[in-house]
C-alpha cells in the first residue's frame, strides 16, 4: 500500500516510512492511495473473529509488505493483552438500541490507547531494525499525551516531548502524563491552547532544522497509523450489532476529527453505517460547517470536555480532499484560504458532506444534565465527552431501528470536575492500578506560547 500527500506535491510512502514520519513535506496528511474492500461475503465471515482477529484482517492491508504477518499478528496481539477487559472493545446497551462502545479500558484509561499502544510497537519495530534514534513530538489536550507516553515510554529508540496548554488539562489527565518519570519522556507546559500546541509541532515538523539532523516523528492522528488502529472498533462494534445483514449508526465525539475519520473510512470500506454523527462541545466549527457551509474559525473555548477542545481540526483535510476529487492542488489553495479567511466550499462538496454527516453542538448546561439524567435512569456513569456523543445521538438520529453506537472515548473518573457539577455520583473512582496516582511525583515543564522557547529547551533536553 502507498500513501500520497493530500496537498498532491510530496513523494508517495509505504507504510514503514508514513509511521515513521508526521505532516508530509508539503504541509499535507498522508492517506492511502485507496483503501481495501470488505464485501458482504468478508464481513460475513469476520461476525465470531475476536478483537485481535478482526484488527489483524482490518489493517494488514494498509500495512502491505512493510511487516510479515507474522509478525503483525503477534504484534496486534501483544498491544491488546495490555487492554483491561477481555472484550477490548465492549458494547453495552443504555437503552433500546442505543449502545456504548466503551473505549476506555487501556492503560491510559481513553480511545487513544488503542492506536498509541500499537504505535509504540510498530516504532520500536521499525526503528530496531534501521537502528535509528528519533524525536516523538507531540500536542495534547490531555488523552493523546498520556496515552503516547505510555506507549512509547519503555522504547530505547525515541525521546518525546509532549506539549499540553498548562492549566486546560484535568487534573488526572495531567498527572497520568507529568508523573511518568523514564528519562526519555519530557513533559512541557505551554502558557496556551491545544490549538497552539498543535501549531508548534506542526511548524517543528515543516522545519526540523533545529534538531541537527534528528528526525521528527508523530503521535498525534495527523499520524496515519493512529487513523488506521481506529477503524478497527468500528468493524467490531458493527459486526456484533448483526453487519452486514443489518445497518448501524455511530456517534461520534469529535476535536481533531480523527476518530470519526477512521468511521467514515470503515464505511468506504463496506461497512453499513447508514449515520456518523458529529458531536462537538463549544467549540463548533465543524458543526457550523455543516449547517451553514461556513468555515468560520472561532476563539477557543475552555469547556467540561477539555481534549475537545479544540478549533484547528488537523483531521477534516483528509475529509476535504476526499470531497474535492483528491485533487493536492485544489487543497492545497483551500487550506490555505482556510487558515486566514472565513470559506464556504463547492455546494456539491458540501451537499455530500452533509450526506455524510449529521451534526450537533452540546453545550456544557447540556453536558452535565446529560451525565446526571443518564446517572439517575440507569447508574451508568459517562464522561463529558461521551455525554455529549450520547445527546448529539439522540438529537440527531434519523432512523430508530438502526442501532445507535455511542463512542464511549473516556473514563469517567478522569473527568471528576464535570462529573460532580453533574451531581452524578461522589468522584468516579480510578480503576485499582491507578488508585496511588495523586500521590505520585510530578515532572514537567511551564514555557511561554512561543516556538523557539519550546525549540529550545527540546534541544537543550536532548545536548544537541
Ligand atoms: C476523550 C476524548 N473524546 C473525544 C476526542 C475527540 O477525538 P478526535 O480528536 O479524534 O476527534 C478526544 C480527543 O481529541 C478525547 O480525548
Ligand atoms: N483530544 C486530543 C487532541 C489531540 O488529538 P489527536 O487525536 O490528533 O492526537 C488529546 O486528548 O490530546
Amino acid at each position: 500500500m502507498k500513501y500520497i500527500s493530500t496537498r498532491g506535491q510530496a513523494p508517495a510512502l509505504n507504510f514503514e516510512d508514513v509511521v515513521l514520519t508526521g505532516l508530509a513535506p508539503d504541509g499535507g496528511l498522508y492517506v492511502p492511495t485507496h483503501l481495501p474492500e470488505f464485501s458482504v461475503e468478508k464481513l460475513q465471515a469476520l461476525r465470531s473473529a475476536s478483537y485481535q482477529e478482526l484488527a489483524v484482517e482490518v489493517m494488514m492491508p494498509f500495512v502491505g509488505d512493510s511487516i510479515d504477518r507474522e509478525t503483525f499478528t503477534e504484534m496486534v496481539h501483544d498491544t491488546y493483552a495490555a487492554f483491561n477487559h477481555d472484550a477490548i472493545a465492549p458494547l453495552k446497551q443504555l437503552e433500546a438500541d442505543v449502545w456504548l462502545l466503551e473505549l476506555f479500558h487501556g492503560p491510559t484509561l481513553a480511545f487513544k490507547d488503542f492506536a498509541l499502544q500499537l504505535l509504540g510497537r510498530l516504532f520500536d519495530y521499525f526503528l530496531a531494525k534501521r537502528q535509528q534514534k528519533v524525536v516523538i513530538m507531540g500536542a495534547t489536550s490531555g488523552d493523546t499525551g498520556s496515552a503516547a507516553i505510555d506507549g512509547c515510554k519503555r522504547s530505547a529508540w525515541v525521546d518525546m516531548f509532549i506539549l499540553h496548554p498548562h492549566g486546560r488539562v484535568s487534573e488526572v489527565q495531567r498527572r497520568q502524563m507529568t508523573s511518568i518519570l523514564e528519562p526519555n519522556v519530557f513533559n512541557i507546559a505551554v502558557e496556551g491552547n491545544f490549538d497552539d500546541c498543535q501549531r508548534m509541532v506542526k511548524a517543528s515538523f515543516a522545519d526540523q532544522s533545529f534538531l541537527k539532523g534528528r528526525q521528527l516523528v508523530a503521535v498525534n492522528s495527523i499520524n496515519w497509523a493512529r487513523i488506521m488502529a481506529q477503524i478497527v472498533y468500528y468493524f467490531y462494534a458493527a459486526l456484533r450489532l448483526g453487519a452486514p445483514s443489518r445497518s448501524v449508526a455511530f456517534s461520534v465525539p469529535t476535536g481533531n476529527f480523527g476518530d470519526i475519520f477512521a468511521g467514515y473510512l470503515a464505511k468506504q470500506m463496506g461497512l453499513p453505517i447508514t449515520q456518523l454523527v458529529v458531536a462537538t462541545n463549544r467549540n463548533d466549527i465543524l458543526h457550523r460547517f455543516l449547517a451553514s457551509n461556513r468555515y468560520e474559525q472561532a476563539p477557543l473555548e475552555h469547556t467540561l470536555s477539555p481534549s475537545m477542545d479544540i478549533v484547528v481540526s488537523s483531521n477534516f483535510e483528509r475529509l476535504l480532499f476526499d470531497l474535492h476529487h483528491r485533487d493536492g492542488q485544489a487543497l492545497a489553495d483551500l487550506m490555505k484560504r482556510m487558515s486566514t479567511e472565513t470559506v464556504s466550499i463547492e455546494d456539491v462538496a458540501w451537499q455530500k458532506a452533509r450526506a455524510l454527516f449529521d451534526s450537533a453542538a452540546v453545550s456544557d448546561e447540556e453536558t452535565t444534565r446529560v451525565i446526571g439524567e443518564r446517572w439517575k435512569r440507569s447508574n451508568e456513569l459517562l464522561d463529558p465527552h461521551t455525554a455529549i456523543g450520547y445527546k448529539a445521538a439522540i438529537d440527531c438520529r434519523r432512523d430508530p431501528a438502526v442501532p445507535m453506537v455511542v463512542l464511549g472515548t473516556a473514563h469517567p473518573a478522569k473527568f471528576a470536575e464535570a462529573v460532580r457539577k453533574s451531581g452524578a455520583a461522589s468522584d468516579p473512582v480510578l480503576p485499582p492500578f491507578l488508585a496511588d496516582l495523586m500521590d505520585r511525583e510530578e515532572r514537567f515543564e511551564v514555557l511561554p506560547n512561543d516556538l523557539k522557547a519550546v525549540q529550545s529547551s527540546m534541544v537543550s533536553a536532548l545536548k544537541l
